[in-house]
């Protein structure tokens, strides 16, 4: 199988840099009309994907918003993953899932292993028990063509103490691990399958990105208050592997499906600006 980097970079070409959320809040379930339970989740996901799966390079289920609604929850999140995968976008679950090292190779199967129901192309991950405990992620992407976006600089106030806290050699805890991240990613062309989540609002970084050859995910845009503009400032010169990506933005646009694919479009049109892609 190509790999995920391969696969993002020709999807945002293709599709531009755009990853829209699938997070069925029960305010935006009241705002589409639907009821709070399991079939209003289900008429909330479908669609989405109705909507946007032909359309948008990625589009990131927030696993939360399924497992709220138990195991009935999780087969309605089972079945927007395959739609997803008909559609041709990429799926990202997001989950942040983090744990030590043989409980993160059961996650690694549960999501990045092809024969299980829940296989996607790329999962959120949580660095907080060292990056190195992810390595059964890293390891089962790589077998099978899976990505693994890995928490840097959280879009939330909260992140900034723990992860713009230095370590004993003098980096942030964040740029070691963007420097975890580009390891990983040495000499992969055109583009690593390992991916570092910054945050759109979290102004300028004070980290060194320019090693990491992975996909930078910056959420935060919209709801969170930050702007495509606010993209250039975050990111500096390292413009070229963001992925910028919205949820309830786009979302609140529904559910009629062509405001959807309108707020879609616009949100790639600023994003493109921002990133100064033709
Ligand atoms: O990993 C993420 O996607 C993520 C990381 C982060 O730092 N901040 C963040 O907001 N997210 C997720 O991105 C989505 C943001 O949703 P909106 O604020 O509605 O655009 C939510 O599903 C969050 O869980």
């Amino acid at each position: 199988m190509e790999s995920f980097g391969a696969r993002l970079h020709r999807a945002v070409r293709e599709r531009g840099p755009l990853c829209v959320g699938i997070d069925p809040h029960p305010a935006l379930l009241a705002r589409w009309g639907l009821t709070d339970d399991v079939d209003g989740l289900d008429r909330f996901a479908r669609t989405v994907v109705d909507a946007l799966g032909d359309r948008v390079a990625v589009v990131k289920p927030q696993s939360a918003f399924f497992e709220r609604f138990g195991s009935h929850g999780v087969a309605v999140l089972e079945s927007t993953i395959r739609q997803l995968r008909d559609r041709g976008s990429l799926v990202l679950l997001d989950v942040k899932r983090g744990d030590i090292g043989s409980t993160v190779h059961a996650y690694a199967s549960a999501y990045l292993e092809p024969s299980s129901p829940m296989y996607v192309d790329a999962v959120t991950a949580s660095p907080f028990l060292g990056v190195g405990s992810l390595t059964p992620m890293f390891e089962l992407a790589a077998e099978h063509g899976g990505g693994v976006f890995v928490l840097a600089l959280t879009s939330n106030p909260e992140g900034a103490t723990v992860q713009r806290a230095t370590t004993a050699d003098g980096r942030t805890v964040a740029q070691a691990v963007i420097d975890e991240i580009a390891q990983l990613n040495a000499g992969a062309e055109p583009l690593g399958s390992i991916g570092a989540v910054i945050g759109a609002t979290v102004g300028e970084t004070g980290c060194d990105l320019s090693a990491i050859n992975g996909p930078l995910l910056a959420p935060g845009l919209g709801a969170q208050g930050a702007t495509a503009a606010d993209l250039r400032v975050v990111f500096g010169t390292n413009l070229s592997a963001v992925l910028p990506s919205y949820s309830r933005e786009v979302l609140g646009a529904g559910p009629d499906a062509e405001a959807l694919r309108a707020a879609a479009d616009r949100a790639v049109a600023d994003c493109r600006a921002a990133l100064a892609m033709s």
